[in-house]
């Protein structure tokens, strides 16, 4: 059995692992922290979780989560940053769910975040949690930066068109739509029920911390730098992450850009390519690991119309964080991953 550490054990994407992990077959959970709510039994907190763990909330003891095969961290930026080498050092593998590790770069990292970079020491040994595109990687790696939720379903939409060389010079649109739970537990304004629910806004139009980390993965698949506009939106659910993505390419036809993604993705557990014309809904993934991915192509115009949907906890955080557990230890890769999503 793997022995599991969590840290931030009390935010969407803690409670989400758990969720997770209590189901594992190779699982055995040993620590949950939560500084808040230290002594406080786990179960008393989430009922959903009672019968399936007996764990109490701890405060963060390195050397206690030093004891288990892999930590994850479910924290704000900048904690990864502070514990991750100690923990590191005691031989335990890290999963860090946060932004901490997920840019090559301290400096441009330190840019987006507004603090300098907490751990360049460690930076170079991060590997990028995308299974998709860094799965043999993923399989060496003790230090896994997990992509943040608008990346993930923003680059496994865009990457066959990529990877191909169909889009040459061009400014790429990611139109992205997220639910509240995005914005995570912490109490604030943006997220409450009257301010949140029957409306929609557009935000960080001038710039969102995902940019850089998309744009990175981006030019990895391309091989050169790639242009785009990312405009993210509030919307009134609480999970989910529609992105509508536009490019266009001329001289391809609706079954060839279909059979190009059906191909890219044919061996992926985790990314589905719908038939021709759908449009996949965010509730086909609520609380599943799945990308649902469709293309539509306008011949007329050369339009090509990515829609790519994730729940931004699965796929778009905690599901991936045990995907990429999975791939390092040598298990299953959907292993505890196999929940059919929510309907209605
Ligand atoms: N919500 C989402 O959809 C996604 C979130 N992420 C990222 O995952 C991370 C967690 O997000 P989310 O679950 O939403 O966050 P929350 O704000 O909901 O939870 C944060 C957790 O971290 C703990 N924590 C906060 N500060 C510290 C600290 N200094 N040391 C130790 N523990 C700390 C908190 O517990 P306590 O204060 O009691 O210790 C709490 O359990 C973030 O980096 C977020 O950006 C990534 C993808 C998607
Ligand atoms: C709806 C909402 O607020 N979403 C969050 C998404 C991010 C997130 O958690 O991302 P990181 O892991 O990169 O911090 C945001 O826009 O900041």
């Amino acid at each position: 059995m793997i022995k599991v550490g969590i840290v931030g054990g009390t935010g969407y994407t803690g409670v989400e692992l758990l969720r997770i992990l209590v189901n594992h077959p190779d699982v055995e959970l040993k620590v949950i922290t939560s500084r808040s709510e230290e002594g406080v039994r786990v179960a008393d907190m989430f009922p959903n979780l009672r019968g399936h763990t007996d764990l109490q909330f701890s405060v963060p003891d390195v050397q206690k989560l030093g004891e288990c095969d892999v930590v994850f961290f479910a924290t704000p930026h900048g904690v990864a940053h502070a514990m991750a080498e100690e923990i590191l050092n005691t031989g335990a593998r890290v999963i860090d769910l946060s932004a901490d590790f997920r840019l090559q770069d301290a400096d441009e990292w330190a840019q987006w975040y507004g603090q300098p970079h907490g751990a360049p020491g460690i930076l170079p040994q991060a590997v990028y949690g995308l299974p998709e595109v860094n799965r043999e990687q993923i399989k060496q790696a003790r230090l896994i930066a997990v992509p943040g939720c608008y990346p993930t379903s923003v680059q496994l939409g865009l990457l066959p068109l990529l990877e191909n060389n169909l889009l040459g010079e061009q400014m790429l649109i990611a139109d992205c739509k997220s639910g509240v739970s995005g914005a995570g537990r912490g109490a604030s304004v943006g997220s409450l029920l009257c301010e949140a629910s029957e409306s929609m806004m557009a935000y960080a139009v001038k710039g969102h911390r995902h940019l850089p980390e998309i744009r990175q993965g981006l030019k990895r698949a391309a091989g050169k730098e790639v242009q785009l506009t990312f405009v993210p939106h509030l919307t009134p659910m609480i999970r989910g992450i529609h992105s509508t993505l536009y490019a266009s390419a001329s001289g391809l036809t609706q079954e060839k850009l279909q059979a190009l993604y059906e191909q890219r993705y044919a061996n992926e557990p985790f990314v589905d390519v719908m038939p021709a014309g759908s449009h996949p809904a965010t509730r086909s993934v609520k609380g599943s690991n799945v990308c649902r991915i469709a293309v539509h192509y306008h011949a007329a115009t050369g339009q090509i119309i990515v829609l790519s949907v994730i729940d931004n906890l699965v796929k778009g955080a905690s599901g991936q964080a045990v995907q990429n557990m999975n791939i390092m230890f040598g298990l299953a890769e959907n292993a505890g991953l196999q929940q059919v999503a929510l309907l209605p």
